[in-house]
C-alpha cells in the first residue's frame, strides 16, 4: 500500500512504514524518555504518528550536531518506540514522552513525506538461557545496586526498583546502558549488540569503569566527613567537583556558575535556597552527558525562573476599574457592579480571604474577557488553566521528579508564566473536571483554593512550598451541577445568560466590528457593515447564547474585504444584507419551524442547555401494531416517562379529542425527537408531547408560529418548569412568535428581557385544554400525506 490522501491533504503513512525521527542520544527498549523536537519536520513526524496511532523509530544521528538529517547521516538500528504523550517543555518546546519497545533495523526508506519514513524489522530479543547468561545477569545486577548506593545523591526509588526487578538479562543491560553517561556512539554500539552475552559484557566493562570513580569519590567524602566542619566541607566537595569533572575530561562549566548567581538573587524563602544549593551541588557532581543531568539543571531552572517575590502593587482604584469594566464589555450591568463589590473588598482587606469568583455561562458570552478586564484593573497579568477533560491529579500538582519526563502542574507552570505570584489566574471550565484512576484534581484543587493551605502550596515536581495565597483565583463554567460541592461553596456563583438579538448587535456595533477591523488592518472609513447586515448575520448565520460565532462571522467578512483592498481597490466598502450570501454563502438558520410542522404530528418544544436555550421538534408517528410506544433520540429516564404520562393522559380523553379509542390497540405509536446524538433528559416536554400525540391522531397539525414548554400531570394538569428566559429566547431567534408557558410560571415573566417580550405572544396554561385551544391548527391536515407518513 502507498498511503493514501488524508482530509488535511497530508498522506496517511502506509501500514507497514514507521516514521522515523532523528535523536541525538540512544533511546534503550524499555525506558521511557522525553524527547525534544526542535525541528518542524520532527513536529510534523511524531503528530501525524500519534494521530494515526503509528510507532515511531528514534535513530540516533551520527553527527550529532547536524542540524536536519538526512538518511545518509542516521545509524540504521533504531528503538521502536510508542509516544505515550505529548507536551510542552519548560522552555516551549514541544517534546514527546517516548517509551522504547523494541530494537528496530531500518531497510529502506519510503519517499514522499515531509519527514523521514522508513520499512524495516523488529528485532526480537534473544532466548535468555544458560549458566553464562544467568552469571553475567547476577554480576551487573550486583554492579547497578553498587553503583546507585554510591551515587552522592540518593537515587530515584523507581529506578532501584527496576534494577532488582529486571525482568531478564537482555532488560536489566538496556536499562544500565540508558542511565549509564555514556558517548551517544558508544551507547549505540550497545543498541547494536544483539548477542545477550556479548551485551552484558559490554555494559558491564562500563559500568565497572564508573564504579571506580564513585567509589573513590565516596572514600574521599567519607574521610572529609569524618575530619572537618560545614564550610570546608563544600570547599573541598566543590575541589572535588572540579577534580571528578577533570576526570572526566570536562572543561569549566560557566552554567553552574550563573545558576549559583540565579540561586541567589531569585528571591527564594531560605528553605528552598537550601534545596536549590543541594541540586546545584549535585548537579556539579553529575557528568553532562548523564540523563540525570538534564533532569536537575530543568529543576533549577524552574526554581530560579518562579516569582518568589511580590512587588508592591497599587491599591485597587475602583472608578478606574468600572471605567475598564465599560471600557471592554457592552451590557452586564448587575455583573459590572458584583465585580465592582467584590474588588471593593479587596480593596479594604488586600491580604484578607476574599471568595473567589465564578463565572456561570455559556460559551462566548464573555466570562474569560471579563477576567482580562478584572486583571487589567488591577494591574496585574492574567493567566489562563484550562480545566476541561483535567482528570488527574497530577496535572494540577505535577508529578515527582523521580518519574521521567516530570514537569510541575498546570497552577505551577501558568504562575511561572505570568512571571507574578500576585497575577489573575483563570480556572477555565471547572465544571468539566471529573476524578480519574489517578486521584481526584477537585481536591488537589480545592488545596490551591483554599486560604488556609495555599500559603505553602506543594507541587510534586518543586517539592518545596510555593506561597499561591496572593494569586487572584477567577473559575469559570458553562453549569454549576457538575461542579463538586467543597469546590462551589469556595466560590461566589455570578451567572451569565445569553444575550438576546438586540444586545447582540449592539455588541457587534460597538465591540466586535471595531476589533476586528484592526485585527484585519482595515479602518471604519474603509469599509462599514450596515446594522441591516448585522441583524442578518445574527438571526440567520448564527444560533448560539453569545457572540463567539458572530464575530467568527464577521471576522470572515472582513478578511474578504482586506482581500478587495490589498488587490488595489480603493473605494469606501458598504456591506448590506444582501453582499452576506456571495460572501458567506447560504444562511444556516432557515425557519425550521415552518417546514417542520407542516405535517400532524410534529410539535416544537423548548429545552434549556447549559449553552442557552434551543427548539427541538418532538415528532410521533402511527404504524399498524398491537400497542406498543417505541421512543428514540436518547430520550433520558424522566423524559421517557413523561412520553407515557403524554399518552396515557391523550388516551383517557380519547373521546372527547374524537379518536376511535381502538385505534390504540391496532397501532405502534412512536415519539421520536430528533438533533442527532445529544441525551435529552427532563419532564419539561410533556406539553409537546402530549400536542404531538393529539395533533397525529386527530390529524390537525400544530401551529407553526407556536412553541411550547411545559410539565404535564396525568390529569392534564400543566405543572412549571425551569429556564424560562432561556426558552423564550430560544424561541424569538428560531422565528417563533407564540410560546405556550405555564401558567404556573408567570412570576418569570419579569426575567425576560423587554425586547423579547415585544415580539413574542406569551400564553399562560392552566391545563393541557389550553393548550390544545390555542396550539392547534383549526385546519385539519393533508390527510394523504398523513397515510404516508404513518404507512413509512
Ligand atoms: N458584553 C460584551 N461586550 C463586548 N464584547 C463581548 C461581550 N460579551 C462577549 N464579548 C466578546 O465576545 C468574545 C467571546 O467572549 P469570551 O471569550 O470572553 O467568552 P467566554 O464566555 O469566556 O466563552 P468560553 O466559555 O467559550 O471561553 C470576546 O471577544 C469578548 O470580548
Amino acid at each position: 500500500m502507498n498511503g493514501e490522501q488524508s482530509a488535511n491533504g497530508a498522506r496517511t503513512l502506509p501500514d507497514d512504514a514507521v516514521v522515523v525521527v532523528p535523536v541525538s542520544n540512544v533511546i534503550f527498549p524499555g525506558v521511557v524518555f522525553p524527547i525534544v523536537l526542535d525541528r518542524p519536520s520532527a513536529v510534523a513526524a511524531a503528530q501525524q504518528a500519534l494521530r494515526e496511532q503509528h510507532p515511531l523509530v528514534l535513530v540516533l544521528q551520527q553527527d550529532v550536531q547536524a542540524p536536519d538529517p538526512g538518511p545518509q547521516s542516521l545509524h540504521r538500528m533504531g528503538t521502536l518506540a510508542n509516544v505515550l504523550r505529548y507536551v510542552t517543555g519548560p522552555d516551549g518546546a514541544p517534546h514527546v514522552a517516548c517509551q522504547g519497545v523494541e530494537r528496530f533495523e531500518i531497510d529502506e526508506w519510503v519517499e514522499g513525506f515531509p519527514f523521514l519514513v522508513a520499512r524495516g524489522r523488529r528485532i526480537p530479543e534473544p532466548e535468555a538461557e544458560g549458566a553464562a547468561i544467568e552469571a553475567r545477569f547476577l554480576h551487573l545486577r550486583s554492579q547497578a545496586l553498587e553503583a546507585l548506593q554510591l551515587l552522592p545523591q540518593s537515587p530515584p526509588g523507581e529506578l532501584v526498583a527496576a534494577v532488582e526487578g529486571a525482568s531478564s538479562p537482555a532488560a536489566l543491560a538496556d536499562l544500565v546502558a540508558a542511565y549509564l553517561d555514556l558517548q551517544p556512539p558508544e551507547k549505540q554500539q550497545i543498541l547494536e549488540t544483539i548477542d545477550l552475552e556479548a551485551r552484558l559484557d559490554k555494559v558491564s566493562a562500563f559500568l565497572a569503569q564508573r564504579l571506580e570513580v564513585l567509589r573513590l569519590t565516596s572514600e574521599i567524602a567519607q574521610r572529609t566527613r569524618q575530619s572537618l566542619g560545614e564550610r570546608q566541607r563544600e570547599t573541598l566537595l566543590r575541589e572535588q567537583m572540579a577534580a571528578i569533572q577533570r576526570e572526566l575530561g570536562e572543561g569549566e562549566r560557566e552554567e553552574l556558575v550563573e545558576l549559583e548567581a540565579a540561586i541567589e538573587n531569585a528571591g527564594m524563602p531560605e528553605e528552598v535556597v537550601q534545596q536549590a544549593r543541594k541540586e546545584l551541588r549535585r548537579l556539579a557532581r553529575t557528568p553532562e552527558a548523564a540523563a540525570e543531568y538534564g533532569m536537575v539543571r530543568t529543576y533549577l531552572e524552574w526554581l530560579v525562573e518562579l516569582p518568589w517575590g511580590v512587588p508592591e502593587a497599587a491599591p485597587i482604584d475602583l472608578a478606574e476599574a468600572r471605567r475598564i469594566l465599560d471600557e471592554d464589555h457592552f451590557g452586564l450591568e448587575k455583573i459590572k457592579q458584583r465585580i465592582i463589590e467584590h474588588l471593593a473588598v479587596r480593596r479594604l482587606a488586600p491580604e484578607g480571604k476574599a471568595p473567589i469568583l465564578c463565572f456561570v455561562g455559556p460559551p462566548g458570552v464573555g466570562k474569560t474577557s471579563l477576567g482580562q478586564s478584572i486583571a487589567r484593573a488591577m494591574h496585574r497579568p492574567f493567566v489562563r488553566v484550562s480545566l476541561g477533560g483535567v482528570h488527574d491529579e497530577s496535572e494540577i500538582r505535577g508529578h515527582r521528579r523521580t518519574y521521567v519526563g516530570a514537569l510541575p502542574g498546570n497552577i505551577i507552570q501558568a504562575i511561572r508564566k505570568a512571571g507574578r505570584r500576585d497575577c489573575v489566574m483563570m480556572l477555565d471550565e471547572i465544571d468539566k473536571m471529573s476524578a480519574g484512576i489517578h486521584g481526584d484534581p477537585s481536591a488537589a484543587l480545592l488545596e490551591v483554593l483554599d486560604p488556609e493551605q495555599n500559603v505553602a502550596f506543594r507541587d510534586n515536581y518543586l517539592a518545596v512550598p510555593f506561597d499561591l495565597s496572593r494569586v487572584v483565583f477567577i473559575a469559570t463554567a458553562n453549569m454549576l451541577d457538575t461542579i463538586p460541592g467543597p469546590l462551589r461553596d469556595r466560590m461566589e456563583v455570578i451567572q451569565l445568560s445569553g444575550y438576546t438579538a438586540g444586545e447582540k448587535r449592539q455588541i457587534a456595533e460597538r465591540y466586535l466590528v471595531r476589533r476586528q477591523l484592526e485585527a484585519n488592518g482595515l479602518t471604519a472609513e474603509q469599509v462599514q457593515i450596515e446594522p441591516a447586515a448585522l441583524e442578518t448575520l445574527i438571526a440567520r448565520y448564527t444560533r448560539e447564547a453569545g457572540v463567539r460565532s458572530l464575530e467568527r462571522e464577521i471576522g470572515r467578512l472582513l478578511r474578504h474585504v482586506a482581500v478587495r483592498f490589498a488587490e488595489g481597490h480603493t473605494e469606501p466598502v458598504r456591506i448590506g444584507p444582501t453582499n452576506l450570501e456571495p460572501i458567506l454563502g447560504p444562511p444556516r438558520v432557515e425557519n425550521e419551524v415552518a417546514m417542520r410542522t407542516s405535517v400532524p404530528g410534529v410539535a416544537t418544544g423548548l429545552a434549556w442547555t447549559p449553552v442557552g436555550g434551543e427548539i427541538l421538534f418532538i415528532e410521533a408517528t402511527r404504524t399498524p401494531g398491537d400497542g406498543r410506544l417505541i421512543l428514540t433520540g436518547q430520550l433520558g429516564e424522566v423524559m421517557r416517562e413523561s412520553a407515557q404520562t403524554a399518552l396515557s393522559l391523550v388516551k383517557s380523553r380519547a373521546e372527547a379529542l374524537g379518536v376511535t379509542p381502538s385505534l390504540f390497540k391496532e397501532s405502534d405509536i412512536h415519539i421520536h425527537v430528533p438533533a442527532g446524538a445529544t441525551p435529552k433528559d427532563g419532564p419539561s416536554a410533556g406539553v409537546a408531547m402530549t400536542m404531538a400525540l393529539i395533533s397525529l391522531l386527530t390529524d390537525r397539525t400544530v401551529r407553526s408560529d407556536t412553541a411550547m414548554t411545559g410539565e404535564i400531570s396525568l390529569r392534564g394538569l400543566v405543572l412549571p418548569v425551569g429556564g424560562i428566559k432561556e426558552k423564550v429566547v430560544a424561541a424569538a431567534t428560531a422565528g417563533v412568535r407564540r410560546v405556550l408557558l405555564p401558567a404556573r410560571n408567570r412570576a418569570d415573566e419579569r426575567d425576560i428581557p423587554e425586547e423579547t417580550r415585544q415580539t413574542l405572544e406569551l400564553i399562560w396554561l392552566e391545563r393541557i385544554e389550553d393548550a390544545i385551544e390555542a396550539g392547534l391548527d383549526p385546519r385539519r391536515g393533508d390527510v394523504r400525506q398523513t397515510q404516508v407518513r404513518a404507512a413509512s
